[in-house]
């Protein structure tokens, strides 16, 4: 036989894989390798982040599994944070537990106590201040040089000092009447029945709103409820802060506004507005239009301050509110620079509208929703809210108006009205505050005193998610339920009312609390009666009320939903 006549080709032919089966190979290897590298990191992270004791008697913060080496939860956290969170909140009972975040570790606080004393940390075991200066030059446009910095630096004891006059009288009051001023001239134009948008008032024509007849014959004004509500209380609250002028000169500011809070994050990440992302660009031409209108009020405020006339446009500037004619003797003081003046009122302007005005258009969708809960609220505020329809006179109809606004009582003698605000700061915010642990610190979770310790670890972050508290099931029964007399507490022996915010923290805590959260409460109040006061609501075409879904926003909760609405003068006013 020939010695090169064999078989073994043929034999070698047949066991060759062909290039799929090669490539189906490569990928199985692959997997069963992922797979396997999966396993074994949770596994592992499972065995390491159990609590174990650590210093002085407390224990490591429990830490979740996860699949993915140096990931860790980001995944998870991207896709769906709520369930993840409140999944956690159910397991973790102590109230705290860590993510791996691409590595770093981040503690997420949700026992109160716990939350409570971490925010009244010293800034040498706990603070933000990294990441105030990162927002306030990403997202506000706050020189980033070296010298900017440190005028920002040396400017912070003195901006925490002219907040006083957001939180306490005579200046808080000041606020509050001058909103109610112009509230009590505007209520009645909330919507005009206007047919040509000429002339609309704004609100009106950014909520689209158009006159339309229904089938029993009423006129009503179908509009857009979240923005006819948003833009109505921008336009009547920020006078008080930043004077007429302001308001006047700049009518698309506040759409500006919208949408740089719609791209808060976009901004936040610093990227360049040449990248090909929409959000990115369109996050910063609002916000730099923004910064252009709060640079053009900046140098007339500084041209009046030399004592020369600031032009056409601004003559009104005595009538700016008291914490930024406060804040420009600072300026003056530290020779602030106008960009610098800017940014900073920039970030004032959008904190003062970004949460208030949301959180009343909720606390009305749930209002309007329950016709027994309006009604209530209506017999509740008639003493302290006089709405009423003057008598025709030569046959001239006149709208109707609000008579007195008794802004103490509202929150001193209306205990319903005052729960509807703190449920809907429990149920429609999602704030979050946030630390770096400069230090290794020891907490206790409850007040108990045989409470577990946890040691949260210097270098690790800190975020008090105080929504995960806020629809705990363990404290607040049917959590998911708007309900609006949930707060009102009766004493059993005197039968005294009170409403208090219990354990619920939307404004968050220690030295970065929410500076406004004092005339956020009163506006809240204010605006909801003026509207109730005045105005019918119902979904258009009638039926019952059917609440928007939530989205994500920086505190309370934004809407993708459009909410129309028809809008009708309130019967039965009395008449005067
Ligand atoms: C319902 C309305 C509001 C909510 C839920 C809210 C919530 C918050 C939260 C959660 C913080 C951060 C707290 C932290 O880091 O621990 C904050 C900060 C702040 N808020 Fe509000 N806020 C509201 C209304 C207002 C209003 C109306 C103003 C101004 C008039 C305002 C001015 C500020 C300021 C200046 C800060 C920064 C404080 C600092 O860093 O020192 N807020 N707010």
């Amino acid at each position: 036989m020939d010695s090169n006549a064999t078989v073994t080709p043929i034999a070698r032919l047949q066991i060759q894989p062909t290039a799929s089966q090669r490539l189906d190979t490569t990928w199985a290897t692959a997997v069963a390798a992922l797979l396997f590298l999966a396993i074994t990191t949770r596994f592992i992270s499972g065995f390491l982040g159990t609590s174990k004791p650590a210093q002085n008697g407390s224990r490591s913060v429990p830490m979740l599994p996860y699949w993915i080496p140096i990931l860790g939860h980001i995944p998870q956290f991207s896709f769906s944070p709520q369930r993840m969170l409140n999944k956690a909140r159910d397991t973790y009972r102590s109230g705290v537990f860590a993510l791996n975040l691409g590595s770093t570790t981040h503690n997420i606080v949700f026992s109160p106590s716990m939350g409570g004393s971490l925010m009244n940390q010293k800034h040498s075991i706990a603070n933000m201040d990294s990441v105030g200066k990162h927002v306030m030059t990403a997202v506000f446009g706050f020189p980033n040089c070296k010298a900017s910095m440190q005028r920002y630096d040396s400017a912070m004891d003195g901006l925490n000092t002219c907040y006083k006059h957001l939180l306490s009288d005579p200046s808080l009051k000041e606020m509050v009447q001058n909103t109610i001023d112009v509230t009590k001239r505007n209520i009645a134009n909330l919507v005009t029945f206007s047919e040509s948008r000429v002339d609309q008032v704004g609100w009106e024509r950014t909520s689209n709103a158009e006159t339309v007849t229904k089938t029993n014959g009423e006129q009503v004004v179908e509009a857009s409820m979240m923005h006819l509500i948003r833009d109505f209380i921008a336009a009547n609250a920020n006078p008080s802060l930043i004077g007429s002028d302001f308001v006047d000169n700049n009518p698309e500011f506040f759409l500006d506004l919208w949408d740089m809070d719609k791209g808060f994050k976009w901004l936040a990440t610093g990227l360049p507005a040449w990248l090909p992302i929409p959000q990115v660009w369109r996050a910063k031409v609002a916000r730099s239009r923004c910064f252009n209108a709060v640079l053009a009020f900046e140098k007339a405020m500084e041209t009046t301050a030399n004592g020369h006339d600031p032009g056409q446009e601004w003559q009104f500037l005595e009538n700016v509110g008291p914490v930024l004619t406060e804040r420009l003797k600072l300026y003056r003081q530290l020779d602030f620079t106008m960009d610098e003046r800017a940014a900073l009122d920039l970030s004032l302007l959008w904190a003062m509208n970004a949460n208030a005005n949301m959180l009343v258009f909720w606390m009305l969708n749930h209002i309007y929703a329950d016709k027994a809960v309006l009604a209530q609220l209506r017999e509740e505020i008639a003493p302290f809210v006089h709405a009423v329809r003057p008598k025709q006179l030569f046959n001239m109809p006149e709208p109707p108006r609000v008579d007195t606004f008794d802004h103490e009582a509202l929150a001193n003698k209306c205990p319903l009205l005052k729960s509807c605000y703190v449920e809907s700061l429990r149920l429609d915010t999602a704030p979050w505050s946030f630390r770096v642990m400069q230090d290794d610190l020891v907490l206790p979770a409850s007040r108990d005193k045989d409470a577990e310790k946890f040691l949260l670890k210097k270098g690790t972050y800190a975020h008090i998610a105080h929504a995960i508290h806020h629809t705990d099931p363990a404290y607040f029964d049917d959590p998911q339920r708007w309900r609006a007399d949930r707060h009102v507490k009766r004493e059993q022996d005197d039968g005294e009312v009170s409403v208090n915010m219990g354990t619920i923290r939307p404004y968050g805590g220690g030295h970065s609390m929410c500076k406004g959260r004092a005339f956020a409460q009163k506006e809240a109040l204010v605006f909801t009666a003026a509207f109730i006061s005045m105005w019918d609501m119902e979904p258009v075409g009638g039926g019952a009320w059917k609440l928007p879904g939530y989205k994500p926003a920086t505190g309370v909760y934004s809407t993708n939903d459009d909410v129309r609405v028809w809008i009708s003068r309130r019967e039965n006013l009395p008449q005067v």
